[in-house]
C-alpha cells in the first residue's frame, strides 16, 4: 500500500518526469497564448531541469493559440479548420516556449506524435529513441499530437491520454497532470457540494465514486474524464500521479501536498507491453475457440491459428487486435502477426498443416504471446 507522502517523495525524486498542460492554463479565452502564465510555467519546470531531472513536457494549447491570430472568436468547430489552426498555433506556442525556456539557459526540442506513432512498433521505437536522446542530451522535449495530420478517426484528441503513453515511453519516474484546476472534486467543482480529494489510493476503485465532466473551458478537450483515464493508465503502469492547476507546477513537482496524487497500483510493465495494453484501439477481433481462450488467459500461450475461430475488421500485420472468446469477452490485447485477409485461410490449421499447405511464412502464431497482454 503506497501513502501519499510516498507518492509526493516519488515526484519530488523523480530523475524523469512527464508534465501535461492544458490549453486553458497556457491561453487566453480570445485564443492567444498567455506569455505570463506560460513564463510561470516555464521557470518552475527549469528549476527542475536545471536540478537535473529529465523533464519531457506535454503541451496542449496549439489550437487555442491559433485561432485568434486567424481572427476566429472562438475554437474552431471543423476539422480541417482545426487542423490549420493548429500549424498556425504550435509555431507560436514552440517560439514562446523556446524563448522563455532560454531565458533559463534550457534547450527544448519539438516532437509532435500521431496516434499511429504509438501502435506502430517502428514508430514507437523511434519516438523512444529520439526522446531518450533529447534527454540525455538536456533538451526538455516538448511534445504535443501532430494535430495538423492526424486522422481524424483516430487521434487522441486531448493530450492526456497521450502524456500518460509518453510517460511509459520515457519510462517517466512520475507524471504532472496540470490543468485549470486545483485538484480532483468528488463531482464537478460548480457543484456547491463537491469536495477536494487530495490522494487517491487506487483510481480504478476512486472511479466510480466521483462524478466528472467533459471540459468546461471552451478551449479544452478532455475535461477531467481524460484525465482521470491518464491517471489510471498511469497508476496501473506503476507510475505515481499528481493533479494540480498550472499555477502549482512549481510546488507540485517539488513533493508539495498540492493537488491530487494518486498512487500506483501495480508493479511496473515492459514499456512494451503497456504499449499494447493502452495504446489506440484495435482495429479488429480475433474470435478464439474455450481451449486458445484458456491458453490465452493462462498468460503465457500465443494465439495459434488452430485455436482461432473467426477474425473480424480489417487490419494489418502489426496492428493492435482484440482476442476474444466466442461469447465475445475480451481477453486480451495482442498485435496481429498477419494482414486480417490473410487469416481466414489460417483458421483452424495447426503449425504443420500451415507450413505444408500454405509456405513456411504461414507457420507462426497469429498473435505471439510477447505481443499479447491480458484485459
Ligand atoms: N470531478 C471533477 N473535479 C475537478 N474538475 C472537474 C471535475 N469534473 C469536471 N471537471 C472540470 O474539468 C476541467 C478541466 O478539463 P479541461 O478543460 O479539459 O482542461 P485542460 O485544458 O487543462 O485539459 C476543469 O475546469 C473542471 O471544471
Ligand atoms: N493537441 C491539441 C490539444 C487539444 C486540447 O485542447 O487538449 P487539452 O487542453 O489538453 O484538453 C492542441 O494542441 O490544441
Amino acid at each position: 500500500m503506497v501513502t501519499e507522502s510516498e507518492v509526493r517523495q516519488a515526484v519530488a525524486g523523480a530523475r524523469t518526469v512527464v508534465v501535461k498542460v492544458g490549453s486553458s492554463s497556457l491561453t487566453k479565452p480570445s485564443g492567444h497564448l498567455d506569455a505570463g502564465r506560460l513564463g510561470a510555467l516555464v521557470a518552475a519546470l527549469s528549476a527542475a531541469a536545471t536540478e537535473g531531472a529529465r523533464v519531457v513536457l506535454v503541451s496542449s494549447g496549439a489550437i487555442a493559440a491559433g485561432f485568434g491570430p486567424l481572427g476566429f472568436d472562438s475554437r474552431p468547430a471543423d476539422v480541417a479548420t482545426q487542423q490549420a489552426t493548429a500549424a498556425v498555433g504550435q509555431g507560436l506556442l514552440m517560439a514562446q516556449y523556446e524563448a522563455a525556456f532560454g531565458r533559463f539557459g534550457v534547450r527544448v526540442g519539438q516532437i509532435l506524435i500521431t496516434a499511429e506513432d504509438t501502435i506502430r512498433p517502428q514508430q514507437y521505437r523511434n519516438v523512444q529513441r529520439t526522446l531518450g536522446r533529447l534527454l540525455d542530451l538536456g533538451v526538455v522535449p516538448i511534445v504535443n499530437e501532430n494535430d495538423s495530420l492526424a486522422s481524424n478517426e483516430i487521434r487522441f484528441g486531448d493530450n492526456d491520454r497521450l502524456s500518460a503513453l509518453v510517460a511509459n515511453i520515457v519510462r517517466a519516474d512520475a507524471l504532472v497532470l496540470l490543468t485549470d484546476v486545483d485538484a480532483l472534486y468528488t463531482a464537478p467543482p460548480s457543484q456547491p457540494d463537491a469536495r477536494r480529494i487530495g490522494f487517491v489510493s487506487d483510481v480504478v476503485e476512486t472511479l466510480g465514486d466521483v462524478t466528472v465532466t467533459g471540459p468546461t473551458s471552451g478551449v479544452g478537450t478532455g475535461g477531467m474524464v481524460t484525465k482521470l483515464e491518464a491517471a489510471r493508465v498511469a497508476a496501473v503502469s506503476g507510475i505515481p500521479t499528481v493533479l494540480t492547476c498550472a499555477s502549482n507546477a512549481g510546488p507540485a513537482l517539488m513533493g508539495d501536498p498540492v493537488g491530487t496524487a494518486f498512487a500506483p497500483v501495480k508493479q511496473r510493465g515492459s514499456s512494451r507491453r503497456l504499449w499494447i495494453g493502452f495504446a489506440a484501439e484495435p482495429r479488429g477481433t480475433i474470435v478464439v475457440d474455450a481451449g486458445a481462450a484458456t491458453a490465452v488467459r493462462g498468460g503465457r500461450a500465443s494465439l495459434l491459428a488452430a485455436g482461432a475461430l473467426e477474425v473480424r475488421g480489417a487490419f494489418s500485420a502489426g496492428d493492435p487486435v482484440w482476442i476474444d472468446d466466442e461469447s465475445g469477452t475480451h481477453l486480451a490485447r495482442g498485435l496481429a502477426g498477419f494482414d486480417s485477409e490473410e487469416i481466414p485461410q489460417m483458421l483452424g490449421r495447426t503449425t504443420v498443416q500451415l507450413r505444408r499447405f500454405l509456405g513456411e511464412e504461414y507457420a507462426h502464431p497469429l498473435v505471439h504471446r510477447d505481443n499479447l497482454v491480458l484485459v
